[in-house]
């Protein structure tokens, strides 16, 4: 590994070692940095602290990636790491993926999460996210993200219901791939899951020939384990029904289905659409009679969100490609009679809706759109047949901030205006986190 000098323009290579002045956040869990006057995105480092990183990827001209190896000039929201296993003190390597901001303090790792909401929203939404005059910059923005309850008191451990760890295809170990790579870390604890899954997950006990290990613990149910084996798409045991409790509402749902993570993200989540569901409704904006959705709906919890601030007359079709989780949200929702649920790609649906009678168009323009899409967002295609249809308002969950961002100009461009915007910190000590917006038609 060789130092570079900063004034000597040599291209880098993987392995330099270069010295950075760490300026800002960027979108994916890695800090911003420059070395003669390329951008090096650098890991396990925070704004204002100058470190000595490893370069792990030079392939781009524009761009840079390295890990942080040693801090020269640190942070005060410098916090010893979290997972042990992902440290400093190892080689970048050989850190354990997915809590890359577990070595920083919780308040400023909301308020980096904010940073990069306003910068998304602002560079491809158009939206600048206004901060009352006289408020503290760092203040307001940390205030933006929301701390899902208990969190602050534990700091931000042992919250994970869901964690899929992978096997070692030569040696059978079990543990996360490392940050961006399909290596595996044999790690001795979760620290970011709760009991019943550190209670079950198979560390330190090989598992030869299988290929991924989904541990499952649900609120009202014992904790699974679910054993993947090469080549095979579902786990086996996926198709087993668990209990979920969000408040003291039940969920039945496949232990292999979708379910948000964080313990208190469902109940989160709900409160958030509901809270939103109702504010339009005291706004004259909605009409529990029309053509209401719930698109990417899983097991049901939003479309019972709506239905929890709409009332039991609530007309709402959920729409979910996963044929198992569309039976799990039939059944969710069995007490609302004008609930339906549908098994059908999103924009397949849409389509189906557009070219519907002028009646049935007609209730879906004066219908309401929850949307909860994976992360790659709703995308050109689905905002485009959304702003076709026309609905009265658009309530969009997003766990991209950039993919929100860039629907969010489509929507915007399409007549819509964006209303209220919410951020859940229910990732803690990862890059992740939860946006609500609500869109009304102009
Ligand atoms: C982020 S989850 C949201 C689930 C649900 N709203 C919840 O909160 O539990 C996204 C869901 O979209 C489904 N999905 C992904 N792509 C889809 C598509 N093109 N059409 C319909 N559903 C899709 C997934 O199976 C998954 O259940």
């Amino acid at each position: 590994m060789s130092v570079s000098d900063h004034s000597a323009r040599t291209p880098l290579e993987i392995g330099d070692a270069i010295e950075l002045e760490v300026t800002g956040i960027a979108h994916g869990g890695v800090s911003v940095a420059r070395h003669d006057g390329r951008v090096v995105f650098v890991s396990d480092a925070i704004p204002g602290e100058r470190v000595l990183a490893r370069v792990t990827d030079a392939k781009k001209k524009s761009f840079a990636r390295a890990a942080t190896v040693e801090v020269l000039s640190a942070s005060p929201d410098r916090r010893e790491h979290v997972w042990a296993e992902a440290g400093l003190d190892r080689d970048p390597e050989d850190r354990a993926g997915g809590a890359e901001f577990g070595h920083i303090d919780l308040d400023r790792q909301r308020s980096l999460k904010a940073e990069v909401l306003t910068d998304a929203m602002s560079r491809f939404g158009g939206v600048e996210l206004a901060v009352e005059e006289g408020d503290d910059l760092a203040d307001a923005l940390g205030d933006l993200v929301e701390a899902a309850p208990g969190d602050d008191e534990s700091n931000g451990l042992g919250y994970r219901t869901r964690v899929r760890l992978h096997v070692d295809p030569e040696t059978g170990v079990v543990g996360p791939y490392a940050a961006r790579s399909r290596r595996v870390i044999p790690v001795e604890s979760l620290p970011l899951a709760n009991d019943g899954i550190n209670m079950i997950a198979p560390l330190g006990e090989p598992m030869p020939g299988a290929a991924t290990v989904d541990l499952v613990a649900p609120a009202a149910d014992d904790p699974r384990m679910l054993v993947g084996m090469p080549g095979e798409k579902t786990p086996a045991g996926a198709g087993d029904s668990v209990q979920e409790l969000v408040d003291d509402r039940g969920f039945l749902l496949r232990a292999g289905g979708f379910w948000q993570v964080h313990r208190e993200a469902p109940a989160v989540l709900f409160d958030a659409v509901r809270d939103a569901v109702s504010g339009l409704i005291e706004d004259g904006r909605f009409d529990p009679a029309a053509g209401n959705l719930d698109l990417y709906g899983g097991a049901g919890l939003l479309a019972a969100a709506m239905a929890e601030a709409a009332g039991p007359g609530l007309k709402v079709s959920t729409v979910e490609a996963d044929a198992g989780a569309t039976d799990d949200a039939a059944e969710n929702l069995s007490e609302l009679v004008g609930a339906l649920a549908l098994t059908a790609r999103v924009d397949r649906h849409l389509a189906e809706l557009l070219k519907a009678s002028a009646p049935v168009r007609d209730r879906l323009r004066r219908g309401t759109v929850v949307l909860d899409p994976p992360r790659s967002g709703a995308g050109g295609g689905v905002t485009a047949q959304l702003a076709e249809l026309a609905p009265a308002n658009i309530v969009y969950v997003a766990c991209d901030p950039v993919a929100l961002a860039r629907d969010t100009k489509s929507l915007r461009e399409s007549g819509y205006e964006l209303t209220e915007l919410r951020a859940f910190d229910i990732f803690p000590h990862t890059h992740h986190f939860e946006t609500l917006a609500v869109f009304t038609r102009e």
